[in-house]
């Protein structure tokens, strides 16, 4: 909890507070790389100028793929000091946020659709100093997540259905965006962070961006850039 303030308190790259009018942060996708070279992938994107590191945790049960868990992020963690974007696409995640946490997750986000008690899942990654993020899949309507924006430090909403890369953007999930960004402003809460995920590559995500997103994730867009400088950059607007 103590780390929780703190970090609230000081901002930087973590967090909103001082950054709000700065340009869109980067979150690559790491779904997206060669797995099997993983630390020169991170060292080149972190290169290339990404803010974060977005891992995607696949059960094969919430969505319909298995991709890594805790062994791939503490490797992943040991390899670079860039943020760690932690996304949950799993069943009942409260039963993995020690684990996460604790392997060094700076981020972690998990799925409405998928918690029986979303409020204890916000709870309990805050009590581990860690900020939280609360998703939602293109069908599920934004009331839906309402009642967490008061609590939650980002909220996902996934511009495609969450499973697999290389996915083609949904333009309706752009209403989302818009609607959660009017409730935040309304409540005061303008430090939080909207994610998208899926699809977003130099088009899409200028929509997104006039839409009210802040950090982008990206997957096979940057990673199969020639020039990854210049992808990130698109990215950035
Ligand atoms: O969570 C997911 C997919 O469910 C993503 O993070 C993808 O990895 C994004 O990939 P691209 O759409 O950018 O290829």
């Amino acid at each position: 909890m103590i780390c929780y303030i703190i970090k609230l308190i000081y901002g930087g790259i973590f967090c909103k507070k001082g950054v709000y009018d700065m340009k869109s942060l980067v979150s690559a996708s790491l779904l997206g790389c060669d797995l099997a070279d993983i630390r020169s992938e991170i060292k080149n994107i972190e290169k290339a100028g990404a803010d974060w590191l977005h891992c995607d945790v696949m059960d094969g049960c919430f969505v319909n793929n298995i991709s890594f868990g805790t062994p791939v992020l503490k490797c992943v963690r040991k390899a670079s000091d860039l943020p760690m974007d932690t996304h949950l696409m799993i069943n009942d995640p409260i039963r993995y946020i020690d684990d996460y946490a604790g392997l060094g997750s700076d981020y972690i986000t998990f799925h409405l659709e998928a918690a029986p008690d979303p409020q204890a899942v916000i709870d309990r990654i805050h009590s581990h100093g860690k900020f939280a993020g609360i998703s939602i899949k293109p069908a599920t309507p934004v009331s839906e997540v309402e009642p967490y924006l008061a609590t939650a430090d980002m909220v996902l909403v996934m511009t495609v259905v969450p499973g697999f890369g290389g996915q083609k953007f949904i333009p309706a999930t752009l209403e989302k965006i818009s609607e959660i960004r009017y409730m935040l402003d309304s409540m005061g809460r303008d430090k939080v962070f909207i994610e998208v995920d899926g699809g977003i590559n130099a088009e899409t995500v200028k929509f997104c961006r006039e839409a009210g997103a802040d950090v982008m994730v990206s997957g096979s867009y940057l990673f199969g850039a020639e020039d990854k400088s210049a992808a990130v950059k698109s990215l950035k607007v």
